[in-house]
Parts: C-alpha cells; sequence; structure tokens
C-alpha cells in the first residue's frame, strides 16, 4: 500500500474529520488513514465520502447538460482535478506513540497531511498468539494487510462473544477459523452446537483437519463416523431444570413434572412418557407432556415400547454420555455436537443438559485448587435468540442466560451467533464483550449492535452495511479501538496454515 499522501486534513470536528482526498488516492468506506510521524501518528477510519467542486452547481449542470445532449465534446474543465475532488469524512479512533494506544482527545494539526495506513503503522496490534484467539487480519477498507489481530483467549471467551450478520456473511466460517486456532493448545473446552453439522467437517474441510484434532476435538453425532462418539443421551439424565426456557410449560404442567420427579426419581420422563399415571396430576397434563416430550426428545411409547425417531434421547442407553462430554470440556478439547437430526428444542435441550453440568462442576469448584487448573469453558450457540430473546428469558431464566449474566465468575462463556441482535436484551448484549460484526443490511439490526459496542461506533452505520464477506467489526473491551477485520475463508486459511509451522506464526513485537 503507497505511504504517500492520499489527502489533507480541511477541517472537521473530533467526530468527523474533513479531508481533500489527492485525486489519484482511491479512498474507499472504511479505509484506515494515517496523520503524524513515524514515532507519533492518528489512525483515522474513513466514514463517509462525498463530492466537492469549486465550481458553482449551475455551471455543473450547464457542463453535464451540454456533453449529454451532443454539443459538448469539448467541454472540460480547467484543471480537472483541481476544482472536482472527493471530500473524505473519517473518524479519529486512535492515537499511536510507539506501543502506546490512547483515545484520541486532540484534533491531528489543522492542514496535515493523511496517508493511506501501512503494516508498520499498525505492528503494535502484533502480539504473541499463544493463549490468544485469531480473529483474521487487519482490514483498511477492502485491502487486507498482514497484521493478525489476535484476542486474549481466557478473558474474550468468559466475557463472552457475539458474532451478528444477516445470513450467509461468513458467521459460521469466522468461528471455525477462530477455534482452529486453539485447538492443539489444551487452554480451552468449546462446546459447540452444531444444528448443519458444518463444523466437524463430515464430507468436506473442516475442524476435524487440524493436526491436533485426534487429541483435541471431539465429534458427538447420532451417526459418528468411525473413531468418535455416539450422541446418545439417556432422558434419566433430563432434570426439570433443563426444560427451563426451553419448553414452553404452564404452571399446572411444572407441577405435574415436579410430583413425577419427586415419586419416580430419575425415570420421571419414561413414566411420562409411557403415560403411567400419578396421582394429583390430571390425565391432560400428562398427556401435553407427552406430546411435548415427542417433540423435543422424539422419544414416545407405542405397542408396549419405546420408540425414538432421532436416536439421540434413549431409555436404555447413552447414561455416560454427558459425563464425558464435560469431561472432554475440561481437558481442553472442542466438543462438536452434531444436532442436526434434532429438533430445536432437542438441539437446545442437549445443550442445557451439557451447559447445566458444566456450570455446576465449575461453580462447585469455585474457590477451590481444582478450579484454577480448569480450563474456560465456551458454549457457541447459533441462532442464540432461540434463548437469549427477550421473550424466553422473561418466560423463566434458562441456563444460557443465567451463564451470560454470571457466568464469567465461573469462566464459563458464551459465544453467541445470531443474524437478530435487537431480540436479545441490553442487559445481556452488553454483558457481551467482545463483539464481531459482519456485514448487515438491516438499520434496526445495525443500531442494536452499535448501541450495545464496547467502543463508539455510532460513525459505522454505513461500514456495517456495505462488509463483504468475511468482513467484521470486532469491538470488545480486549482491543483499544474498534478493529476493522478480514477473516479469511476457512478452506485457504487451513491450507495456509497447514503450511506454516506454528513456531513461525510466532510473532512477537
Ligand atoms: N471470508 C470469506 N471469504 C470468502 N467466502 C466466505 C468467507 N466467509 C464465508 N464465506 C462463504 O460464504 C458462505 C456462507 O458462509 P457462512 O456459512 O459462514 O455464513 P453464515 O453467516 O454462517 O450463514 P448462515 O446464517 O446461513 O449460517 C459459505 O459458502 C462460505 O464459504
Amino acid at each position: 500500500m503507497a505511504s504517500e499522501v492520499a489527502g489533507q486534513i480541511i477541517g472537521g470536528t473530533m467526530g468527523e474529520v474533513l479531508i481533500r482526498e489527492k485525486s489519484d488516492s482511491n479512498i474507499e468506506l472504511g479505509d484506515l488513514l494515517v496523520t503524524g510521524t513515524k514515532e507519533s501518528f492518528t489512525i483515522l477510519q474513513v466514514f463517509d465520502i462525498r463530492y466537492g467542486s469549486q465550481i458553482p452547481e449551475l455551471t455543473r449542470e450547464l457542463a453535464a447538460g451540454l456533453i449529454l445532449e451532443g454539443r459538448g465534446e469539448r467541454v472540460n474543465f480547467l484543471d480537472e482535478a483541481l476544482r472536482n475532488y472527493r471530500v473524505v469524512m473519517a473518524r479519529p479512533i486512535a492515537n499511536v506513540t510507539g506501543n502506546t494506544v490512547r483515545t484520541p482527545k486532540r484534533l491531528p494539526p489543522f492542514f496535515s497531511t493523511v496517508r493511506h495506513v501501512t503494516n508498520e503503522d499498525l505492528r503494535f496490534l502484533e502480539t504473541d498468539p499463544r493463549g490468544k484467539v485469531f480473529i483474521g487480519n487487519v482490514r483498511s477498507g477492502s485491502k487486507v494487510l498482514d497484521i493478525k489481530v489476535h484476542i486474549p483467549g481466557e478473558e474474550m471467551f468468559t466475557h463472552h462473544v457475539l458474532v451478528a450478520a444477516t445470513t450467509g456473511r461468513g458467521k459460521s466460517n469466522l468461528v471455525k477459523v477462530m477455534l482452529w486456532s486453539i485447538i492443539g493448545t489444551g487452554k480451552f473446552g468449546v462446546l459447540v452446537l452444531d444444528p448443519h453439522d458444518e463444523y466437524y467437517g463430515r464430507s468436506g474441510p473442516g475442524l476435524k483437519d487440524h493436526p491436533e484434532a485426534k487429541r483435541f476435538v471431539r465429534y458427538y453425532s447420532p451417526k459418528p463416523p468411525p473413531g468418535q462418539n455416539s450422541l446418545v443421551i439417556n432422558i434419566s439424565s433430563i432434570e426439570p431444570e433443563h426444560l427451563e426456557g426451553i419448553i414452553d410449560l404452564t404452571d399446572p404442567q411444572r407441577e405435574a413434572i415436579a410430583i413425577y420427579r419427586r415419586k419416580l426419581g430419575n425415570h420421571w420422563v419414561e413414566n411420562i412418557i409411557k403415560g403411567v399415571v400419578e396421582e394429583k396430576v390430571p390425565e391432560r397434563s400428562i398427556s401435553v407432556l407427552q406430546r411435548k416430550f415427542r417433540v423435543a426428545l422424539g422419544v414416545y411409547y407405542e405397542d408396549n415400547q419405546f420408540k425414538t425417531n432421532n436416536d439421540t434421547f434413549s431409555v436404555s442407553s447413552g447414561a455416560s454420555t454427558l459425563d464425558q462430554i464435560v469431561s472432554d470440556l475440561v481437558s481442553g478439547k472442542v466438543v462438536i455436537v452434531d444436532t442436526s437430526r434434532l429438533t430445536d428444542e432437542g438441539e437446545l435441550l442437549v445443550g442445557s443438559m451439557i451447559a447445566n453440568k458444566v456450570f455446576s462442576r465449575y461453580r462447585d469448584a469455585k474457590g477451590s485448587d481444582d478450579f484454577r487448573h480448569l480450563p474456560p469453558v465456551s458454549i457457541v450457540i447459533e441462532e442464540a435468540p432461540r434463548v437469549l430473546a427477550e421473550d424466553k428469558i422473561v418466560e423463566g431464566d434458562n441456563i444460557y442466560s443465567t451463564i451470560a449474566r454470571e457466568g464469567r465468575k465461573f469462566k464459563v462463556g458464551l459465544l453467541a451467533i445470531t443474524q437478530l441482535t435487537s431480540v436479545i436484551p441490553r442487559t445481556v448484549l452488553t454483558n457481551m464483550n467482545t463483539k464481531i460484526i459482519l456485514g448487515n443490511e438491516m438499520a434496526l439490526e445495525r443500531s442494536a449492535i452499535i448501541q450495545s459496542a464496547a467502543q463508539d461506533l455510532s460513525t459505522e452505520e454505513r461500514n456495517i452495511a456495505s462488509l463483504d464477506k468475511g468482513e467484521a467489526i470486532v469491538s470488545s473491551i480486549f482491543t483499544r479501538f474498534a478493529v476493522p477485520v478480514y477473516t479469511p475463508e476457512f478452506e485457504k486459511f487451513i491450507s495456509s496454515a497447514r503450511n506454516v509451522k506454528k513456531d513461525a506464526e510466532l510473532v512477537v513485537e
């Protein structure tokens, strides 16, 4: 990228510095510009561009008319580049002196020149990647720089992450790249509830292709490939609280459940499904619960036997699956649970059961020596409003909202992926301290994200609307400013990552 002059500051305010663009410098929306010296400079980000002209509008209109009507082949303006130009609006986002980065509180000198950012300017963003999660390369507009952005994993995971974008902008791709970068470290347990079965890579590239996958990736599926694990969960592991905020229940149904649980212990679900009548429980409640369990668990009782339509919930096997998953997480593995054959409720219930178990394991250990050695656990949940939307939380706290609120204390976090941010309550959103914002054409969604971001993104509206696949803005309390990044396409990323020796990636400033 050229380091020559790209423009000159001609006025403005702290929130909107006006720059006249040099005619050939091709400044784009989202570009990072720099003003100052090598040792001490300000980075500005472009958020809008407009035309400027020295020629009165009426004259321009007349000239255009002459050209358009075929009478002005020779009409042109004296010193075209001097008289017509573009004015760029940019916002100072960081003051950099050596390795110290500050939020700008002063305007750059009036009339100073600006240039495009270079790799050298951003070296301060490169840190030792150990214990950190790779998000992508710094981006200036649509130009990708050779600077990798890593965020400290423990802090990021336990303070929750929100990945927001409309469909097809690369949310899953980004999360796959992030997870790839931590596999093999053993420092984090990550549970991926995968409703589209797209993380492991059953029939294409995926996390299974990581060189350390054998030791650090576990795949649970109703139809596991050789060497992986069956996702079979015994229904006797279900506790009434696992259903909260996941299956809609009325008060009489809750009471019925409490009676079955008290009288029949772990066999309560099985007996409801079987239709065993309990005193004081209206038959209607039982039949409604049977129907709800049939939808959520896929288990029903017919011809004197239990039947299942998804092979995941079982009456006879799978008693140790949850413990196995928790033990995988606690030993720093990425656990992918293929929930593609389950209904929404079934998937959320599986997640709720695992999350509950992890959460109580960590809560019980809190304060002990054991706790210090437990790795942080992050739970990746696609279409997060299914459990975090306002109405889901009002109905009754579910484990996901509990984790969003207090998981940090216990080293358990959420990585929530969503197309809809606006339906998630502000209290939950503000707890999500890293937001990775990909393209979004819906104004309402952009504004929900902007309002809850860690940095002031009020000028980013247009940028967010114009982001292409893989382009994102990372707003986090762990970055000094909202960093524009490009996350590579997973397939390309892993083929280059496999060619680079791990150590060679280690760039220490
Ligand atoms: N950084 C990228 N560069 C190029 N192509 C990409 C990039 N990220 C994603 N893609 C491609 O875009 C498509 C959609 O990506 P992805 O599934 O990650 O999006 P998504 O936002 O998760 O979509 P959905 O909401 O439907 O789950 C995929 O075909 C993927 O290969």
